[in-house]
């Protein structure tokens, strides 16, 4: 049995790009960038006015008097002519300064009658005008890759004038669920024995959370042709097959043997942690297959250490953004850790971390709750409260 730090460095190497393409930026929330983002056009386009107002002449003000209003600068249209000794022009907010203007005074401060425009009050220091290019100009690197586009850097890209991002290709993911006790939820109480099927959700949910494509969640019995047509048809259609449960050594656990008929190569078997020891990984010519327990918490924390780990690199993630452990002081005191490295699931009080009552790697409800997740070295000894512990976001 390998240890954790092995069993994570076999993922790191696993996860190789799956490589990039180019899509809408309509279509691009939430993709990575695997190219920078270059500015088409420099913005603004032109010397604008920031202000609904007039554009005038700096020198004009200072002499006193009226202005004669000479026409209007329209944001889109602009105003062809240029104003003179003693002119002005209307303007709107983004529209052109008129040639010979060189500010604008706001609307407010201004008396206008017909042609006639005077400046009642003191114009202040600003001058309302947005230079061109000033926000930046063609060609400025506005995006670096490894950037995640949200909702400000659509922004910013679109106001570039940029049509298409290059961004990594998603990992398409499928979910295999075995048992023959599981059910759609909604339908298990109806069937004695049989349980609600809850993993899946999950492990689609984190999947998806870290860039996955997930193509679907089929439920399967434990039946091992039945198994092998829906492992083969995965196979076909995804970069990484997850299988949950049927990992460990029961006379119904067939998921590797599965796999193994189809030609699969693992790459490592079980790993020393607590919960989730039976966690696998496999590759079938160019597609990964990860087998997950099926214990709800232990495949939760497998999911969370290795499968995210797995879907980020694919998706073009550096190694480290997945697993980012900080330390945090403990609310309790923690046992000695036995030899398996241990996730503890723990919740965050807003100040320190407080290990959960329950560590059934069964539990479900406690799941909803263990927001952190700290980590224990094999063979550590106790903890009083007030210690500090790595923790990651779970
Ligand atoms: N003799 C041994 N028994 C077990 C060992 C062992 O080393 N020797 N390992 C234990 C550990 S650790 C774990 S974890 C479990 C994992 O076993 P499997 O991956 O084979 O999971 P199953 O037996 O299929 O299911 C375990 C448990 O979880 C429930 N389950 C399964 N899938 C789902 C699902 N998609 N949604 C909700 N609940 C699910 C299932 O009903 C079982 O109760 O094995 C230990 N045994
Ligand atoms: O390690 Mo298992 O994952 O105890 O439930």
């Amino acid at each position: 049995m390998i240890d954790f730090d092995e069993a994570f460095a076999l993922v790191v190497r696993a996860a190789r790009p799956l490589g990039t393409e180019t899509i809408a930026l309509a279509d691009a929330r939430g993709r990575l960038l695997a190219a920078p983002v270059v500015a088409m056009m420099d913005a603004p386009p032109a010397d604008v006015s920031a202000m609904d107002g007039y554009a005038v002449r700096e020198r004009d003000l200072k002499a006193g008097g009226s202005l004669r209003l000479v026409g209007s600068s329209w944001p889109g249209s602009g105003f062809g002519g240029a104003i003179g000794t003693g002119e002005c022009a209307r303007i709107f907010t983004g529209a052109p300064l008129p040639a010979g203007a060189d500010r604008v005074v706001i609307q407010e401060i201004v008396d206008r009658a017909d042609d006639q425009v005077r400046v009642r009050g003191p114009v202040g220091s600003g001058r309302h005008v947005r230079p061109r290019g000033s926000d930046f100009r063609t060609g400025d690197r506005l995006l670096e890759p490894g950037l995640r586009l949200d909702h400000r850097s659509l922004v910013a890209a679109a106001g570039a004038d940029v049509a298409e991002v290059q961004v990594w290709r998603r990992p398409r993911v499928a979910i295999l669920g075995t048992g023959d006790e599981l059910e759609e939820p909604g339908q298990a109480r109806h069937t004695p024995g049989r349980i609600p099927e809850s993993v899946s959700l999950g492990v689609a949910a984190l999947a998806e959370q870290w860039g996955a494509a997930v193509m679907g969640r089929r439920r399967l019995r434990d039946e091992p042709d039945a198994m092998k047509e829906a492992a083969e048809t995965a196979l076909s259609e995804a970069d990484l097959v997850v299988m949950t449960g049927g990992a460990s050594v029961g006379e119904k656990d067939f998921a590797k043997p599965v796999f193994a008929s189809l030609g699969m190569e693992i790459i490592f078997s079980k790993v020393a942690i607590k919960p989730g020891k039976p966690v696998w990984l496999g590759r079938v010519g160019d597609r990964l297959v990860m087998g997950l327990p099926g214990n709800p918490t232990s495949a939760l924390v497998t999911a969370r250490l290795l499968l995210v780990p797995l879907v980020a690199g694919l998706g073009g993630r550096e190694d480290e953004s997945a697993l980012h452990w900080r330390a945090a002081p403990l609310t309790d005191a923690l046992p000695a850790c036995g030899d398996r490295e241990t996730f503890v699931r723990a919740r965050w009080t807003g100040e320190r971390v407080q290990p959960l009552s329950n560590q059934d790697s069964g539990a479900q409800r406690a799941l909803a709750e263990a927001d952190l997740l700290i980590r224990r070295r094999p063979g550590t000894a106790a903890l009083v409260a007030g210690d500090m512990v790595d923790v990651i976001d779970f």
